[in-house]
């Protein structure tokens, strides 16, 4: 996450709602210093109506708790803040409690690149409860936006079916910083570059680049700024065919070319950034062949997204690349993933047994999954995965792959009688507030992510009607469930165990 990579660390305490302040100051004083918590973060609808989301935004949880702290600074804000009835928001010596507190947090989560799916925990964070708290705005912050702009950006580069999608979106992001995360997201997703220099440094990320229309409006003629743009640029050469005359962008594109060539250079490519992209790029693709430059590859952009380019991939357009903004950027059709982060389990201090707790809704599907949740992925002998299950920690004390298989969910998928090898999903990312291993390596990121989309079943990723990735509760799991469930209901006291 930029704020952690470009700011100084405090700002990332801060970078919060207040509640979250609120909160640990009333757990600080109703004597909760000790309790320990389990949090899940996981969402409850697959995005864009598709069959599964890309897990993203977990390589930066480290920074993002290692460099959790408020200094004197922050503290000093903090006790600026006016409470609405009088007097003071925060208590001093609660703010002593609080400057330079550093997170004692273990966290799980989904691999970084991986497919999740709803009502399973992408992240499962544990510590003291105020810890718990205090984190929870910045990391559904992180995961939540990156996990659905790498879920859009694995769809683009689907129906781009293998050629090159360039994330052209920064200038339609939601801020700087949502254009960086956007850059990291649609790369670990398969984008193969970003337009976006900011993100080429902080990240590594190849960037890629051709020319505006105004380079264009700029020179007397389109000939004359075509010629000297291959003069500046002869090594990265793209030409704008449509400032003007598409047809005239091509004849003006293929001199150029030819000038090129003479001069021991080549024209990298044209690109097209409106009208019927389809017979655009026939007409260009004829002209150039016909020209005797089969070489020159076409690209394509003006407001694409999945569709679009499936549709023109449909209509024959010989199209090699494409630079993808405002839609990726902006996730659109849907702008938001609805991630939360719901308790699950709470134990008077770190040596002593959880209890699993339950949050109850008029809506069942609202109702959540009680316990310290693993999750364990099954998959068939060609590794593709099968199914989903989610367990609890203490039925399988610590060793969540034991004595467990497919026939023990229960619900809602059983019928389904799948079989394979469980593997533990959930995976270390931070031990009581220390980043285990090395950092994240965005490489590693991006090739999980190729490998989990290509194991996939067609049928999960296809864009219409995708079939639903079983998930499902372990049996135990599902009774404890609804145990807390009725006992919540009836108002008796919470399951101690
Ligand atoms: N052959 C095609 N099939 C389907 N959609 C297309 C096709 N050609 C272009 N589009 C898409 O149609 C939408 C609108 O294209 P339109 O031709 O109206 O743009 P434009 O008005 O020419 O471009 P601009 O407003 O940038 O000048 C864009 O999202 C574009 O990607
Ligand atoms: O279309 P997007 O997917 O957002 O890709 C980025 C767009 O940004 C640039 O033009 P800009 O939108 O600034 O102006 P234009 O539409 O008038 O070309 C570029 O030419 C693309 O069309
Ligand atoms: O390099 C480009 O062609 C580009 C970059 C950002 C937005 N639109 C186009």
């Amino acid at each position: 996450m930029s704020l952690t990579d470009r700011t100084k660390p405090t700002d990332v305490s801060l970078n919060t709602d207040l509640y979250e302040l609120t909160m640990a100051q009333g757990f600080w004083e109703s004597g909760l210093v000790d309790t320990q918590a389990t949090f899940n973060a996981f969402f409850r609808e697959n995005p864009f109506g598709g069959g599964y989301a890309v897990a993203c935004g977990m390589g930066q949880i480290p920074d993002l708790v290692e460099n959790f702290v408020f200094d004197d600074e922050d503290i000093d804000y903090l006790a600026s803040i006016p409470a609405p009835g009088g007097g003071s928001m925060f208590k001093p010596a609660f703010l002593e409690y609080l400057r330079n507190h550093h997170l004692d947090l273990t966290i799980h989560a989904v691999p970084e690149g991986d497919v999740v799916f709803p009502r399973e925990p992408m992240v499962r964070v544990q510590g003291p409860l105020i810890d718990c708290q205090l984190i929870e705005t910045a990391l559904l912050n992180l995961v939540n936006f990156q996990t659905l702009v790498a879920t859009k950006t694995s769809r683009v580069v689907r129906a781009a079916e293998g050629h090159p999608v360039s994330d052209f979106g920064l200038r339609r992001a939601q801020g700087p910083d949502g254009g960086l995360a956007v850059a990291r997201a649609s790369y670990i997703a398969g984008a193969s570059s970003t337009s976006n220099l900011l993100a080429g440094k902080i990240y590594g990320i190849p960037v890629f680049g051709t020319h505006a229309h105004s380079w264009v409006m700029a020179f007397p003629t389109e000939l004359d700024a075509f010629r000297a743009f291959a003069k500046s640029s002869p090594k990265n050469c793209v030409l704008l065919l449509d400032t003007y005359d598409v047809h005239q962008g091509i004849k003006n594109a293929i001199t150029v070319a030819k000038e090129m060539e003479a001069a021991g250079e080549r024209l990298a490519a044209i690109r097209i950034d409106s009208g019927d992209l389809a017979k655009l790029t026939k007409e260009t693709r004829k002209a150039f062949d016909d020209a005797g430059l089969p070489y020159v590859k076409i690209s394509a952009s003006n407001d694409l997204d999945e569709y679009t380019i499936q549709s023109l991939y449909a209509q024959g357009a010989p199209i090699d690349s494409f630079g993808v903004g405002t839609k990726l950027a902006t996730c659109d059709p849907q702008p938001s993933l609805g991630g939360v982060y719901k308790l699950s389990a709470v134990r008077d201090s770190a040596d002593a047994p959880w209890n699993p707790v339950i949050k109850l809704s008029e809506q069942a599907y609202k109702r959540t999954i009680p316990g310290v949740q693993h999750v364990l992925r099954f998959l068939d002998d060609d590794h593709c995965p099968v199914g989903d299950m989610i367990l609890d920690d203490s039925y399988t004390r610590g060793d969540a792959t034991a004595a467990t298989s497919m026939e023990d969910i229960l619900d809602p998928f059983s019928s389904y009688g799948l079989s394979g090898t469980p593997r533990e999903l959930l995976t270390c990312y931070v031990e009581h507030g220390k980043r285990v291993g090395e950092p994240v390596d965005i490489e590693e990121s991006r090739s999980r992510c190729h490998n989990a989309l290509m194991h996939l079943d067609p049928a999960i990723t296809r864009f219409l009607n995708p079939q639903a990735y079983p998930v499902g509760l372990e049996q135990g799991l599902a009774a404890l469930r609804r145990d807390l469930a009725a006992e919540e209901r009836s108002g008796s006291s919470r399951v101690r165990r």
